[in-house]
């Protein structure tokens, strides 16, 4: 019996299973990897908001990471909501002892608004979790948080990705899915620019497309894809996904992470 490529999830939990640790879980299972996880907090979530978290001790976060990587091995980690200063400080240490490539997705607030990072973090994501980073896939508003270019325009990309590559993660894929018009981003290094274009689907249901992208990056990492390839196969996933999105709850509905099955 063949073992699918494995990969980590380091995220919150939304109870609503539209974003975060769901979301990603769904995701890896749908482009044939086995998902496993590391939970950092939980929400009380649903398709209107975030009514509260609750982060776990950086003990059991620790716990969780070593029980997965020491005896399983992860191919590819994805990191989402990390909440507090304390657990991004574990989990960008806890990332240099794992020989594979990482994606950060830099979660900062919800698509209510609901933050889901303490303000102090922000200066550990930027000194410890963004170094050891393969690539980092902020939306706009993380891209203003984390370095303060406001971007308003599709011609504001290179300069917010040069603005996140001076803070060491490998690639940058910076996300204009908050941009009117085409849902363009751009995937660089610093050398090579890739532009992702795809048609912007007029569907609401949209909660958990960035969880579902840097899922979606990671699945395609374990299975061997170049960083590249991967996004433009994961930004294919998502496109796809999100012009399926179906409505839940009174709210904003999640993605169809299931689209393809
Ligand atoms: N309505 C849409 N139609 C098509 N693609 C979209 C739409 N909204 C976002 N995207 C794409 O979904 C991905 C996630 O982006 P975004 O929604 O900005 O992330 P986040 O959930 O972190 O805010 C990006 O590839 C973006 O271009
Ligand atoms: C537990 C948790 N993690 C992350 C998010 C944000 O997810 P994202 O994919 O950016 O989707 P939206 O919230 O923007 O729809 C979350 N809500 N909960």
């Amino acid at each position: 019996m063949e073992t699918p490529p494995c990969v980590l999830t380091v995220a919150g939990s939304d109870s609503g299973g539209g974003a975060g640790i769901q979301a990603d879980l769904k995701t890896m299972l749908a482009l044939g990897t086995h998902g496993m996880s590391v939970i950092t907090a939980v929400t009380a979530q649903n398709s209107l908001g975030v009514d509260g978290f609750w982060e776990l001790p950086t003990e059991a976060v620790r716990a969780q990471f070593r029980a997965v990587v020491d005896d399983i091995g992860a191919r590819a980690v994805k990191t989402g909501m990390l909440a507090s200063a304390e657990l991004v400080e574990t989990v960008a240490e806890l990332l240099t002892t794992v020989d594979a490539p990482v994606v950060v997705d830099p979660v900062g607030v919800s698509k209510h608004g609901d933050a889901l990072l303490a303000p102090e973090a922000l200066a550990v994501v930027r000194e410890r979790l963004l170094p050891v980073a393969t690539v980092v896939t902020p939306n706009l508003a993380e891209i203003a948080q984390l370095t303060g270019v406001r971007v308003t325009e599709e011609a504001d990309l290179p300069r917010a990705a040069e603005a996140l590559l001076a803070l060491g993660p490998r690639w940058a894929l910076v996300k204009g899915g908050h941009l009117a018009g085409e849902a363009v981003d751009l995937l660089t290094d610093g050398s090579h620019e890739h532009w992702l274009r795809a048609p912007r689907h007029d569907n609401r249901h949209t909660h958990g497309t960035g969880c579902t992208l840097a899922s979606a990056i990671a699945a395609r990492l374990a299975h061997g894809d170049a960083l590249p390839a991967a996004v433009a196969a994961a930004k294919a996933y998502v496109t796809g996904a999100i012009e399926a999105g179906f409505p839940l709850g009174a709210g904003i509905g999640p993605v169809r992470h299931g689209f393809r099955i």
